[in-house]
């Protein structure tokens, strides 16, 4: 199956982690903003409750005073007693007065302006003729409420509500009003719960403050008197004077709150009431960053997935790319020519590569299901084989060996055969051909131990062999006697017909040798004219006096030269028996040596038996 390109997976991979933390995001916000319409909504209806309630309480505070005024202005226009007026003005004051204590002051002045009731006892004479609501309640017919002014008598601010008095004629005899201090509004609106950063105030419709309350400066003046607004409380009032609400930082404290304001019904009034958006939208701005924490934290976690899953995607593709380049390899390394290989289980053959072909002749796919005993030359060695292989494998996973395979045609290779377990049932095997190897390794060693000219045992192999008869009869007690023979009249063939000629003569003598005497006789050369053999199984001259005739007999028959022309050799033997001098091969040989030479004193082309008593003889 074709895979994807990393980086194709790392940008999808990058793209749907975007995706999903840009979901996350827009879920979190759309939810958190729903929470905060709604915390507004419930703050703005608070404000609005506060409002309306302080609306009503003003309203109803300003009818009273205005009831009081009329009620002094009734008076004074009907005059229904006898008493003076100034007195009657009085008492009428006073009386009203009582109806409205919230009220700081209630006073009538003169038609020119002079505070003439009201005024505390001994206090300087008060003039109010210049004053705004004293020219405004002249000139109209009914209450007016005053912006706020700064009393002169008890320096504070308040707003006056004022009526003019006038006689049944319609004279104006003066005016009578009342001063409502800022401060008995401040006190009025710190009755109200407006939390730690609300506000309350009251302003007129030229947007003068006329009283404030803030929690946080609870008796403060500031800004009284003054018209310091946000843009857009004014942007509010242009459009909707009676209520309304907006949220922006107080322009006399920069505390940003939401503020609903609400017209004092019936006056030139409004008050309004802010609500610190901070303080009333704390709960939503810690379930906010609550919110964008997990929100954060998910992404977080989704990334790191994302990443572990590219992460494990990379290690796929690199095991991928590892194995496929591992199963190039491995089937470059089965399909060569060189190297057989055979995969088995339970000793039956699953598959095999060409080279068992070109080195067994089998076709590998005649091979597939057939036992390994196919490739073995005798049911023996097959079992042999696996009597050995088979606990390695099961011990080391391994196994190893050198041995004859069979060909199909009924030939015999040399290999290096080397198992490996894949596991309980099958196994791996490697066959390396190693015959011409083992046979120059043959070769060699034929060479090391036989002489070259004849093809006899030399020397070498020949005192092996006579070591190995020693001890055998060291053991058994089977004697054997030692023959040593050196040719006669050897040295004038090889003088008179060439060294070739001599060669030939020693070739066919180590011929004729072999051909008398038994296969494990050993017959060797042990150098020059020189030839040696051991007879098994003899105890006494008796038996060997025939062999020895036989064998000078075969040397002593003409030799034909290459070219025809027949030479004749004698030999002299020399005998020791184990039965007369023991079983050191040593002294057999010298003493077999020895009785040689007696021979060849003696006369050349007889026998000598070692310490017998008995003289060179012709056999
Ligand atoms: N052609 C040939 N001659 C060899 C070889 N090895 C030794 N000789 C010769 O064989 C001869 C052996 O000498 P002798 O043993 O005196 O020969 P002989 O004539 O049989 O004399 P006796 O042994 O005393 O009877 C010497 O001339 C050697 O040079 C060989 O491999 N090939």
């Amino acid at each position: 199956m074709p895979t994807r390109p990393l980086w194709q997976t790392a940008v999808w991979t990058a793209v749907g982690a975007l995706l999903i933390g840009l979901a996350l995001f827009a879920a979190t916000w759309a939810s958190l903003d729903a929470a905060r319409r709604s915390d507004l909504a419930r703050a703005r209806d608070a404000a609005d409750n506060v409002a309306h309630a302080l609306g009503i309480e003003i309203a109803s505070e300003l009818r009273l005073v205005e009831n009081a005024l009329t009620s002094v202005a009734l008076d004074y226009r009907h005059q229904t007693d006898t008493r003076p007026a100034a007195e009657r003005l009085r008492a009428a004051v006073a009386e009203q007065h009582a109806l409205v204590p919230f009220a700081s002051a209630l006073r009538a002045t003169d038609a020119a302006g002079a505070v003439v009731v009201g005024l505390p006892q001994g206090s300087a004479p008060v003039f109010v003729g210049d004053r705004d609501y004293f020219v405004q309640a002249r000139a109209a017919p009914g209450a007016i409420v005053s912006e706020p002014v700064f009393s002169r008598l008890t320096q504070e601010w308040g707003i006056v509500v004022a009526l003019r008095l006038q006689s049944r004629s319609g004279e104006f005899g003066g005016v009578v009003y009342a001063v409502l201090l800022a401060s008995h509004f401040q006190r009025l609106f710190a009755q109200m719960s407006v939390g730690e950063s609300g506000a309350i105030s009251l302003r007129t419709d030229t947007l003068a403050l006329a009283a404030r309350y803030s929690a946080a400066e609870p008796h403060s003046t500031r800004g009284l008197g003054g018209r310091e607004v946000s843009a857009e409380l004014q942007r509010a009032f242009a459009q909707r004077r009676e209520a309304g609400w907006y949220i922006t930082p107080t322009a006399l404290d920069q505390v940003e709150r939401i503020t609903v304001y609400r017209r004092v019904a019936g006056y030139p009034l409004t008050v309004l009431v802010g609500l610190g958006t901070e303080n009333y939208l704390a709960p939503w701005a810690s379930s906010a960053r609550r919110h964008w924490s997990i929100a954060g934290a998910t992404f977080g976690l989704v990334v790191a997935v994302f990443g572990f899953m590219l992460l494990q995607h990379r290690r796929q593709a690199a095991i991928t790319t590892y194995a496929s380049r591992l199963a190039r390899q491995q089937s470059l390394i089965l399909d060569n020519d060189m190297i057989g290989m055979v995969r088995a289980q339970d000793r039956r053959i699953l598959w095999a590569n060409r080279a068992v072909e070109r080195l067994l002749g089998h076709a590998p796919a005649g091979l597939t299901g057939q036992s390994t005993r196919i490739l073995y030359p005798s049911d023996a060695a097959f079992e042999e084989t696996w009597r050995a292989a088979e606990p390695a494998l099961r011990r080391d996973g391994r196994f190893r060996t050198q041995l004859k395979l069979a060909t199909r045609t009924g030939g015999a290779l040399w290999v290096d055969l080397s198992g490996a377990a894949l596991n309980d049932t099958e196994s791996i095997w490697m066959i390396v051909d190693i015959d011409a190897l083992k046979h120059s390794e043959e070769q060699a060693q034929h060479l090391a131990l036989h002489d070259a000219l004849t093809g006899l045992a030399n020397r070498r192999l020949f005192e092996d062999h006579l070591r190995r008869s020693a001890a055998q009869a060291r053991r058994s007690g089977q004697a054997f006697a030692v023959c040593y023979m050196d040719l006669d009249g050897f040295k004038p063939v090889n003088d008179r017909h060439g060294h070739e000629a001599g060669d030939a003569v020693l070739r066919a003598v180590g011929l004729r040798l072999h051909n008398e005497l038994r296969a494990n006789d050993t017959v060797a050369r042990l150098g020059g004219d020189e030839f040696a053999w051991i007879l098994s199984g003899v105890t006494d001259a008796q038996d060997v006096r025939p062999v020895l005739q036989r064998c000078m007999e075969a040397v002593e028959r003409p030799i034909a030269l290459e070219d025809g022309t027949p030479v004749t050799v004698g030999c002299s033997i020399g005998v020791a028996l184990s039965a007369v001098l023991g079983t050191d091969e040593q002294e057999l040989l010298a003493a077999a040596d020895a009785a040689m030479y007696e021979a060849k004193e003696a006369g050349r082309r007889r026998c000598a038996f070692a310490a017998t008593g008995m003289g060179p003889e012709r056999p």
